[in-house]
């Protein structure tokens, strides 16, 4: 841990960690028990380092933004101590938190537009309203994006753009997002970061691009470039797209995209692999944080193994497995078809060594789940907030038997017959994309025997695992949190499952003593 030093903000005893929103620090905290809070009659003058930490926001946006919740102890969102028992209750006492970069961790973001051109407010929505929140001092921003919406800020008053208008439906731009990479090789490392450049998407309020304000949009955009592109002084913009919506729904994105200037690709580096990331894919909001996860993720994936990576996006999981751990096979299963393009794209830039079969599906995880697992020795799963989809927890509660009957029935009958009674059996279909030969080593009977969860949703994530504990098909063995979202009462968790029940709690009727002793 970094030490600590004594805020003067009075009049509460706070502490406040040494690091400086700017400087943008990673820590890793194994958290074992509660971090002592100095007792209240402890002296201590200003450069007195504490065993404790409690990271504070220092954000002039808090409680205006809806963003963060959390002001203090950014460095360890109190939802940790729940973590950290409900794991313990379910048999794994080593929960470990890594705290990551607790400032300008946020890469990606969407932000609303609205107000007036000659005063534009830029941000989020305040809490239950549609009321826009202007946040250009966001701690929580990569400082890019900050840059870029003062100069979108800029744009928008020269050239008389209008905010959208909910109520009335008009307007020109209704939102943008804001996606940073730091992938330039040309930097060194420790630089790459703090120079990453900004790819930004307009959302425009229009059909086409041949619509009646798309001079508008052309005239900003190149604003936007000739101020933070290639060419400029400030080169701060990686790529200007734009996305035409025309929708009174909520829904921030129209299908219809467009590259207008910039370079069209959009590479980052994790998990051991250049990824790319089109603006309408998927991507991780905390870049650092998630290549800290799936660098941890892969150490629990055999070399060799064969991988289900379902609720898998532009394929990032399982294509970093692919690498690292040069599995056998990686199947992705993915609902939005948008994702296809980032899929393919991060293929061609493997590594030569990878020799697994690849491939993508365009498909609902909810639709027969069990047909994506067969022959899987490890189903990686990260779904939306909500959790699970209830028909693939279904399936893995009854994984075990539906595996022994298939073991039954195919030592009992034919070929032909055994096909028919097995609804799971992978069925061609559409959209798919398949790298490399398919593996004929498929073993059409099993059923993966390990199950890693990532969830950003803890309390989806709680249901889902009593559901998977209480059919006695999965054990919990391993989890880690990860502060993929300071400020917040949210994070990441990685856990790691395994099939059937422990040992200790197999032989649980045969002692007191011996149960003890194998739970330990
Ligand atoms: C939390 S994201 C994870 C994406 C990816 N694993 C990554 O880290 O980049 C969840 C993904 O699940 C997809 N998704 C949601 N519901 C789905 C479903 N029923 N079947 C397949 N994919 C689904 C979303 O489109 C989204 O890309």
């Amino acid at each position: 841990m970094p030490p600590c030093l004594v805020s003067t903000r009075p009049p509460s005893l706070l502490v406040s960690c040494s690091a400086s929103p700017g400087a943008a620090v990673g820590v890793a905290v194994t958290v074992r028990s509660p971090p002592q809070l100095p007792s209240p009659s402890l002296s201590l003058d200003s450069t007195t380092t504490l065993p404790s930490l409690s990271c504070s926001l220092q954000c002039s946006h808090f409680q205006s933004c809806s963003g963060c919740t959390h002001e203090f102890n950014l460095h360890r969102p109190v939802i940790v101590d729940e973590a950290t028992d409900f794991f313990k209750n379910h048999g794994v006492s080593d929960f470990t938190f890594d705290t990551c970069r607790l400032y300008g961790w946020r890469c990606r973001a969407k932000l609303a537009v609205r107000g007036m051109s000659m005063s534009p407010l830029i941000g989020l929505y305040q809490e239950g309203t549609h009321n826009v929140a202007d946040i250009p001092d966001c701690k929580a921003h990569h400082p890019g994006i900050n840059a870029a919406v003062e100069l979108l800020r800029r744009g928008i008053k020269e050239l008389n753009i209008e905010p959208y208008d909910e109520d009335q439906g008009t307007g020109d731009l209704r939102y943008v997002q804001m996606a940073v990479t730091t992938h330039n090789t040309s930097l060194r490392a420790a630089e790459r970061y703090r120079n990453g450049k900004v790819q930004i998407t307009l959302v425009w309020n229009s059909r086409n691009e041949k619509s009646s304000n798309s001079d508008k949009l052309d005239a900003l955009a190149k604003f936007l470039w000739r101020n933070g592109g290639s060419w400029s002084k400030n080169h701060h913009i990686h790529s200007v797209w734009a996305n035409f919506q025309t929708s009174t729904t909520n829904v921030i994105f129209g299908n219809r995209w467009r590259h207008l200037l910039g370079e069209s690709d959009f590479w980052e580096h994790v998990g051991g692999i250049d990824i790319s990331l089109t603006p309408s894919s998927f991507g991780q909001a905390n870049t650092r944080a998630f290549d800290v996860l799936l660098r941890k993720l892969q150490k629990y994936v055999p070399h060799g193994a064969s991988v289900t990576d379902l609720y898998a996006g532009a394929g990032v999981i399982g294509l970093s497995l692919a690498a690292s751990r040069n599995c056998r096979s990686v199947k992705c299963i993915e609902i939005n078809k948008e994702s296809k393009l980032s899929f393919e794209k991060t293929v061609s830039r493997l590594p030569k060594s990878v020799v697994s079969s690849i491939s993508w599906h365009n498909a609902d995880t909810s639709i027969e789940p069990l047909s994506w697992l067969v022959g899987s020795d490890v189903l990686v799963v990260d779904p939306p907030r909500k959790g699970l989809d209830k028909s693939l927890v279904d399936a893995l509660q009854t994984i075990s038997s539906v595996e022994r009957k298939a073991k039954f029935s195919s030592e009992s009958s034919s070929v032909k017959e055994k096909e028919e009674k097995r609804p799971w059996i992978l069925r061609a279909r559409d959209a798919s994309v398949q790298i490399g030969s398919k593996t004929d080593s498929e073993d059409s009977r099993s059923f993966p025997r390990t199950l890693i969860y990532i969830s950003c949703g803890w309390e989806s994530f709680k249901e889902d695992c009593k559901s998977l504990l209480s059919s006695k098909a999965w054990r919990l063995e391993k989890a880690h949190g990860f502060n993929f979202f300071p400020g917040t009462q949210s994070i990441e968790v990685l856990a790691v499952f395994k099939r059937g029940q422990a040992v200790g709690l197999k032989k649980k009727k045969s002692g007191k003593k011996k149960k003890k002793k194998s739970l330990l």
